[in-house]
């Protein structure tokens, strides 16, 4: 009775998929695009929000390829109903009425390359990428995924500010990966679970500028300097140990999906309203002199003008 109830209450879309067991009564409607669907980091990212039960629309987009990697993920029997969209001309129908925009569109380093050596490609696919959400959802959260990540932030913020759509609560670099490995080394050396970690890690996202903090780590364990700093420096080029592994045939894919769909949820869970959800992320910040500054942000609803709206709140 409840449930029918809530049913004739819902749009026609929602009570086919009500009554087909896909969609939720409780769980508001959201739409996720990834930008960069059908790269390394896309193709799994795409397969983790397809199970991701708080996604009830999966967009994919690519300048190739989108149309095999939607069809397949479409299979999945979970919540979200997936589209594929491809080229320039389909970017404004992907980006239509997102909530949460990810982008892991760009090119990856090779053995020998910094992060730096990429911005000349990137930063182009960041700008025009930036523009088209500037235009067709200026109101979604961006996850930038983009390496180096230090610059393609400030970019996307420059593009925001110049369409004057920028609300630097809504703009988060995604630095999840290194909150990852900072988890897994220092469990590795410690006599805890892994599965119990928290390490905060501060700063950016390449090499010294990713700092972990592990005397905030907990559980704590009780680790000599000595450890401490070869965890660090493990860390900090964790990124360069996957790059020289997979010689020259990309970077961190898998891990990174697995960080980018942590942060995603962490979003959607901060846009549904659920109180206390806390992730590292490389935002805009008063925390020191630098404009921008990965620390812990906790993700939020707010109301503004009668509208949610998401809210991120810094501290260290
Ligand atoms: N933030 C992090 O922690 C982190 C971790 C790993 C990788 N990265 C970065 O993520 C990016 C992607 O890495 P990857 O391994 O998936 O690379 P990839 O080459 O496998 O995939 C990139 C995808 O982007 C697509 N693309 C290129 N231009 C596009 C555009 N204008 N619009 C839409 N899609 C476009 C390509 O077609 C390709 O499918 C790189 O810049 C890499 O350095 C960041
Ligand atoms: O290291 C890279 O180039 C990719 C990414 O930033 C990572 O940390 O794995």
């Amino acid at each position: 009775m409840f449930r029918s109830m809530i049913v004739r209450s819902a749009s026609p879309v929602k009570q086919g998929l009500l009554r087909r067991g896909f969609a939720s009564e409780s769980v508001p409607d959201r739409k996720v695009v990834i930008l960069g669907a059908a790269g390394g980091i896309g193709q799994p990212l795409s397969l983790l929000m397809k199970l991701n039960p708080l996604v009830s629309s999966l967009s994919l987009y690519d300048i190739a390829n989108t149309p095999g990697v939607a069809a397949d993920v479409g299979h999945i029997n979970t919540r979200s109903q997936v589209s594929g969209y491809m080229g320039d001309d389909d970017l404004g129908k992907a980006l239509e009425g997102a909530d949460l925009v990810i982008i892991p569109a760009g090119v990856p380093r090779k053995p020998g390359m910094t992060r730096d050596d990429l911005f000349n490609i990137n930063a182009g696919i960041v700008k025009n990428l930036s523009i088209a959400i500037a235009k067709y959802c200026p109101q979604a959260l961006v996850n930038m995924i983009s390496n180096p990540v230090n610059s393609t932030v400030p970019i996307a913020a420059e593009i925001f500010k110049k369409a004057g759509t920028y609300d630097e609560k809504k703009l988060f670099g995604v630095t999840t990966l290194d909150v990852v490995r900072a988890r897994t080394f220092y469990a590795g050396k410690s006599d805890v679970n892994v599965a119990e970690v928290n390490v905060p890690v501060v700063g950016g996202h390449a090499g010294i500028t990713i700092l972990p903090l592990f005397s905030q780590a907990s559980p704590q364990a009780n680790l000599s300097d000595d450890l401490i700093r070869a965890l660090t420096k493990r860390t900090q080029d964790g990124g360069t140990e996957v790059v020289e592994a997979k010689a020259g045939k990309g970077s961190a894919t898998l891990s990174m999906a697995y960080a980018g769909a942590l942060f995603a949820d962490a979003c959607l869970k901060g846009l549904n309203g659920v109180p206390n959800v806390v992730e590292c992320s490389f935002v805009q910040s008063t925390i020191t002199e630098l404009p921008f500054f990965a620390s812990k942000v906790r993700t939020g609803k707010e109301r503004s003008g009668g509208s949610a709206r998401s809210r991120a709140t810094l501290r260290l």
